[in-house]
């Protein structure tokens, strides 16, 4: 084994674990040794990684603690929605005994752990282990800024109106209910809730911060936060993902051909609301319309019901005939797809999405406009920093139960795809610069070198203390 041992403890959602596990893909090939803590339903994720780094890459599992708002086996935010968040941080946090146990009759212990901005009380573990805590964040850098604020200020939850940020470069306002969903769903005084909250105020007072972002695209976000923590600890590692691992490499390659068949250059959408997000009826005929009059060729990614509830209320339910009126222009395909291919496709020009944090990069990289649907999350803080900051956006809507009207969304896609677009032109531009910043030399690269150069650093302090003992 090599000397140099780090814990990594993901989140268990989709949107927050591809991107660590991406990161840690480059730290295993940068010669570390690691170990991931994983619950047994989620351990089959870490397959493409555990199998690509026998030697280096262990997994800790651990079971996955009971909660009476958890149904028995769900393991992973997917299975339980969004609202599920308060729930399982609070439920994970049940797990210290045992990750404490496991560290101290470990024979070789990891001198640093990287954690999930949403595992904010793993600063706490990392304190009691005597290790260094490294903030991995899954959003973005200004999304933080002010949700940082947010949890410093719970009266924010009863304020009227426009919520005004002036602390914030570009002093942002936000409606309230645009604010981070995890903030609106906090309750003072009610434990689970004050867990949640004294977790995402820990993250500022870990030793170091990681986010899957790059400088061109929030480079005023990342200095405000540096200059809040008053350290020099803030690596931008970002776009993360261009090494993904896939455990199907052939999944998707019906999409795949379709797209090759495409002759225009950049003149398909492709549209996907991210990992979790299931559109009721009344949305899916009001996009599956505008897609119809938008008169653009497309990709449409629908996530299908699970619960029987939802089957019945016709959740996820293509209507009847769709895929016959559009064929030849449009595919519809249930289930998952290989987003980060898709998008490198050149016949994609545009991505309909609901801006989560992870579809943004893998846009940017893609250099593809983005048609954003804000819905929850972080999303709205995305949307307007792709919108009004960066200009490679288009808002076509947004909330969660908004219905669009059909005429309005074929015009705005129809514009937003058509050659030369502004938000097209914009996306080619960031593209540059995302591309940039992860090449040998970039910023982001620049930073994964000086994380890694920091993480044996800390290994070899380690050892010095541990010969000296
Ligand atoms: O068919 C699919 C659907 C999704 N993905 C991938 O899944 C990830 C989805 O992540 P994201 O776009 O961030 O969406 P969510 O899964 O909804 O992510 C949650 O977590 C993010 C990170 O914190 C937040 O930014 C989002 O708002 C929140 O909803 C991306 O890497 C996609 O490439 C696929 O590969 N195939």
């Amino acid at each position: 084994m090599s000397e140099v041992h780090i814990l990594v403890f993901p989140y268990p959602a989709q949107g927050h674990i591809l991107a660590l596990l991406d990161l840690t893909h480059h730290l295993a090939l940068s010669g570390l040794t690691i170990t991931i803590i994983i619950t047994p339903q989620n351990l089959p994720i870490l397959n493409p990684l555990l199998s690509t780094h026998p030697n280096t890459i262990k997994s800790l599992t651990l079971p996955f603690p009971s909660h009476p708002n958890i149904p028995p086996g769900a393991e992973n935010i997917r299975e339980v929605g969004n609202s599920g968040n308060y729930p399982f941080i609070n439920a994970l946090s049940k797990l210290q005994p045992q990750i404490i146990q496991w560290f101290t009759s470990h024979h070789n212990p990891p001198v640093a752990l990287i954690s999930d901005f949403f595992l904010g009380w793993t600063h706490q573990l990392a304190t009691q282990l005597r290790i260094p805590r490294l903030a991995f964040y899954s959003s973005g850098a200004f999304f933080t800024t002010v949700a940082t604020r947010c949890w410093h200020n719970p009266h924010l939850l009863h304020a009227p109106g426009i919520i005004n940020f002036p602390e914030i470069p570009g002093t942002p306002s936000f409606k309230r209910e645009h604010l981070p969903s995890v903030f609106l769903r906090y309750r003072e005084s009610d434990p689970e809730s004050e867990l949640v909250r004294d977790s995402f105020i820990s993250n500022a007072s870990s030793w170091a911060s990681i986010f899957n972002t790059f400088r061109a695209l929030e480079g005023p976000s990342l200095d405000h936060i540096r200059a809040e923590l008053g350290h020099p600890r803030v690596f931008s590692v970002g776009p993360l993902g261009s090494n993904r691992l896939d455990s199907d490499p052939n999944r998707g390659s019906e999409v795949l051909r379709w797209l090759d068949g495409v002759k225009e250059e950049g003149s398909v959408l492709y549209v996907c609301l991210g990992s979790q997000k299931l559109l009721k009826r009344e949305q899916m005929e009001a996009l599956a319309l505008g897609l119809e009059r938008s008169n653009t060729r497309f990709i449409w990614v629908v996530k299908k019901a699970t619960t029987k509830q939802h089957v019945e209320e016709g959740y996820g339910l293509v209507p009847n005939g769709f895929s016959d009126r559009v064929l030849g222009r449009g595919l519809v395909v249930q289930g998952w797809v290989p987003q980060v291919a898709i998008l490198g496709h050149n016949a994609v020009g545009g991505f309909l999405s609901h801006c989560g944090w992870n579809s943004v990069m893998e846009a940017m990289v893609a250099g593809v406009a983005i048609l954003g649907w804000p819905m929850e999350a972080d999303q709205f803080l995305n949307a307007r920093l792709l919108v009004e900051d960066q200009g490679v956006a288009v808002r076509i809507c947004e909330g969660a139960d908004y219905v669009p009207n059909p005429d309005d969304l074929g015009r705005v896609v129809n514009e937003a795809m058509s050659v030369g677009s502004s938000q097209k032109r914009k996306a080619k531009v960031m593209r540059e610069e995302a591309t940039e910043a992860v090449s040998e030399g970039g910023d982001s690269c620049k930073n994964v070198d000086e994380l890694v150069k920091t993480l044996v650093h800390l290994g070899a302090k380690e050892k010095q203390v541990v010969s000296k003992a």
